[in-house]
């Protein structure tokens, strides 16, 4: 039996990273710098021989644009792709469209870090005269779901993997297991949940993974979908770019 192969890659920078804002479930599309990334990111695939045989991604365009121009650079745009909200951002709720350096500024910077990096700890809610709670909430991406009912105000990272780890469970695991090689294109945060799921994270070894945007990483799993030694997230990029995007990602908190 071989070891199992799973490629992830958190969306290209967004137009709301690019001014520092709190998106969660806000549908911002890629800047230009963030397609110019999803184009590497297929670049780099390809030219490290990557083919896939499924995809999956959120119901967020940041990350099906990532995914469908990484598809485009390796010439596999045929094959199916799964959207879900289940991958989508973290719900950031009522942080969503602050900005993150003024917010900083204001609670101060350990806060912030909290909100952002916190395992259990939920941002404050997005109530319904937030800016943009009706367009998020009657969005109709969200016709499948999460229920009415349960359709979030905010999320901590506990509750992102509460909706993300069922879908990796019941959907991908079985097409891990059965051979399949699978690209998973979505966020910083529903990533991190997977990540911190498959290397055992402690709550608070998760507080320090910031993930870099459009760079793709790989999991080189056993049989029993645990990370083979120095299987767990194998950027293809070299590290110290992958460094310095990761310190990049954590700066934004800072006050200004
Ligand atoms: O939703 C956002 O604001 C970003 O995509 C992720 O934000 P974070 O890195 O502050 O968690």
């Amino acid at each position: 039996m071989s070891n199992y192969k799973i490629v992830m890659v958190r969306h290209g920078e967004s137009q709301w990273n690019q001014k520092n804002l709190f998106c969660g479930w806000y549908d911002a599309d890629l800047s230009d710098k963030g397609k110019q990334e999803a184009i590497n990111a297929g670049k780099a695939l390809k030219d490290a021989g990557y083919k896939f045989d499924l995809a999956y991604t959120s119901v967020l365009s940041r990350a099906q644009n990532t995914l469908q121009s990484i598809l485009e650079q390796i010439g596999q745009t045929e094959i199916p792709v799964t959207k879900t909200w289940r991958l989508n951002e973290r719900h950031y709720g009522g942080l969503t469209g602050l900005n993150k350096a003024e917010t900083a500024a204001k609670y101060g910077e350990e806060q912030v870090a909290i909100w952002r990096r916190s395992f259990d700890i939920p941002p404050p809610a997005m109530e319904s005269d937030h800016p943009f709670y009706e367009q998020i909430v009657k969005d109709p991406r969200y016709t499948d779901g999460p229920p009415p009912d349960a359709f979030p105000k905010f999320e901590s990272l506990k509750l992102t993997i509460q909706r993300t780890l069922p879908f990796w469970n019941d959907v991908i695991v079985p097409q891990v297991k059965s051979g399949k090689s699978i690209l998973i294109a979505a966020h910083g945060n529903s990533l991190r949940g997977i990540v911190k799921h498959l290397d055992k994270m402690s709550d608070e070894q998760i507080m320090t993974l910031n993930l870099p945007t459009g760079i793709p990483f790989v999991y080189t799993l056993d049989k029993n979908l645990n990370p083979v030694p120095n299987g767990s997230l194998q950027f293809l990029g070299d590290p110290e770019t992958v460094k310095k995007a990761m310190a990049e990602v954590a700066a934004q908190g800072k006050a200004k």
